[in-house]
């Protein structure tokens, strides 16, 4: 069968539905096609179930900790995994029943479930349909690499997706990559209980982040017995069931499971590009120009699969920028984007802008701002004291380069500088801020007023 729309949308991610929603509300035909799981990623396998378990650790931990707070609790804290899971796989379909009920009930969307492949540029084939429409919006996202290490395909490894399902705590956690993923799921399943060795092979953990943030990350997850071993070789596996081993540098450790974590690749190996000449960069991701079109006219690219973002707050700011382009005559910019993002190991790393090795490679005169949560006083009476906040600033023109914070509400006081850095404040205007006490963002202005050159 043949249909006509005014636009397709192939992916029902972060960028998709919302996107659908604007273009029916302005009276476009659209369908929208998911092969799997509505709501994509962020919704089933990613930041929603992380930050879930996340809790349930926190959960966890803080309970361990009552005697510091002057609890008291009797008998020692258990962890009953299995509803630990259901409590996730409860938050995961409630959002996906959420994104598949919006979009049943849009007006002038079709929801179409399969998988869908370019015949050319301007249709696609879905099962025994064909769809064709004058826009086609790539929405398609990735899915966790998993290379080609010797013996891994022989072994039950774990993805992001797969780990999701364990309904027991594994009783040695060997994960792969020392990055996002590795160290959220690194804390999380330690405070669980499980033994949890992390082998990274870059020379530190978080590669993209300054030494100094990097070397706290790993402090705070070394003073929660996880094993870290930075700059492996490489790495061969065996074994079956729970009884597998690897092997790195020719010491064979042992463990339960194995957690592959190593990075993502976008979902455009069968998207039949090549049949609507679409162009793809070597590694897969879609190119896009700033305003997120494609090479060819009436094809856009959104959210990770454009490789301009690997976010669920960058996939939703790609259909924010579609929309405004095409539907409200403004035209926003990629380029124009601050970008920021966090790690949600407890506590949190939020971060923002450059780092400073990047504003050192930038060969400008910066300053540098930096202060440990142990003299932040909210931090002090919450007896969570880890971490410190760091920011970086132009010395001539006081604009804010980048700033980290690394602490207790890192991934919420980081908004203090994104919102600043947004409307292209200084740090000066900054420090003129009068913020709430007790909060870590009152200490925003003082770490600005503290700044000095690099080193001094
Ligand atoms: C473990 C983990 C934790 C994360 N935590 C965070 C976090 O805390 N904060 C954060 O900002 N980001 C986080 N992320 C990243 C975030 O999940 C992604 O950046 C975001 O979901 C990308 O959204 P998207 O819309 O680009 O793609 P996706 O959400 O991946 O959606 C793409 C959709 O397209 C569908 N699709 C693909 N190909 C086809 C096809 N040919 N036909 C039909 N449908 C197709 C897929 O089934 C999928 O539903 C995390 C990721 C992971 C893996
Ligand atoms: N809090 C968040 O926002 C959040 C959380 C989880 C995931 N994510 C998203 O998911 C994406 C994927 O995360 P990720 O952690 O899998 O990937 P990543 O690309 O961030 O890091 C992969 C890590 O694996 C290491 N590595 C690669 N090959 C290896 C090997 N053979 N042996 C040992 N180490 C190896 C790399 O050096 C790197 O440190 C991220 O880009 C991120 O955008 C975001």
């Amino acid at each position: 069968m043949n249909r006509r729309f005014d636009a397709i949308i192939v992916g029902a991610g972060q960028a998709g539905p919302p996107l659908a929603n604007r273009l029916t509300r302005a009276g476009r035909s659209v369908a929208l096609v998911e092969r799997k799981l509505f709501g994509g990623t962020c919704v089933n396998t990613g930041c929603m179930p992380t930050k879930t378990l996340v809790a349930s650790a926190r959960a966890a931990h803080m309970a361990r900790r009552a005697a510091d707070f002057g609890v008291v609790l009797t008998g020692t804290v258990g962890i009953d995994m299995a509803r630990v899971k259901a409590r996730a796989d409860t938050v995961i379909a409630n959002a996906r029943h959420g994104v598949r009920t919006w979009l049943d009930g849009m007006d002038g969307c079709t929801v179409i479930e399969g998988h869908a492949q370019f015949e050319d540029a301007h249709t696609l084939r879905v099962g025994d349909e064909r769809l064709a429409a004058p826009q086609i919006f790539l929405n398609v996202g990735g899915r966790a690499a998993v290379p080609d290490m010797p013996g891994l395909h022989g072994i039950p490894y774990l993805t992001n997706t797969s780990i999701l399902g364990l309904d027991r705590v594994p009783a040695h956690l060997l994960i792969v990559g020392g990055s996002y993923i590795g160290l959220e799921y690194a804390q999380m399943y330690r405070r669980f209980g499980a033994r949890v060795t992390v082998l990274e092979k870059g020379p530190q953990l978080i590669g993209r982040e300054d030494a100094d943030v990097s070397t706290a990350v790993r402090g705070i997850l070394e003073g929660e017995g996880i094993d870290i071993r930075t700059g492996v070789a490489e790495l061969a596996f065996a074994g079956a069931g729970e009884t597998l081993a690897v092997t790195l540098d020719g010491e064979r450790l042992a463990c339960s499971h194995v957690l592959v974590a190593v990075g993502r690749v976008p979902n455009t190996d069968d998207l039949g590009l090549d049949q609507a000449g679409v162009a793809t960069d070597a590694r897969g991701y879609i190119t896009v120009d700033d305003e997120l079109r494609t090479n060819v006219p009436g094809i856009w690219a959104l959210g990770d699969c454009n490789g301009r973002g690997a976010f669920t707050h960058t996939a939703y700011n790609d259909f924010e920028m579609v929309a405004a382009d095409l539907l409200d005559g403004e035209h926003r910019k990629l380029s124009e984007r601050v970008s920021g993002y966090a790690l949600y190991i407890d506590p949190p790393l939020g971060r923002v802008g450059i780092n400073e090795a990047q504003a050192r490679e930038r060969g400008r005169p910066f300053l540098v701002g930096k202060r440990p949560m142990s003299r932040v006083g909210r931090a002090v009476e919450r007896d969570e004291t880890q971490g410190f906040m760091k920011v970086i600033i132009d010395a001539d023109t006081k604009a804010i380069l980048g700033a980290a914070i690394l602490g207790i509400e890192g991934d919420e006081a980081i908004h203090g500088i994104i919102d600043m850095m947004s409307v292209d404040a200084t740090a000066t205007q900054l420090q003129h801020t009068v913020p709430i006490h007790p909060t870590v963002s009152e200490l925003l202005p003082t770490l600005i007023a503290e700044v000095h050159a690099p080193g001094g």
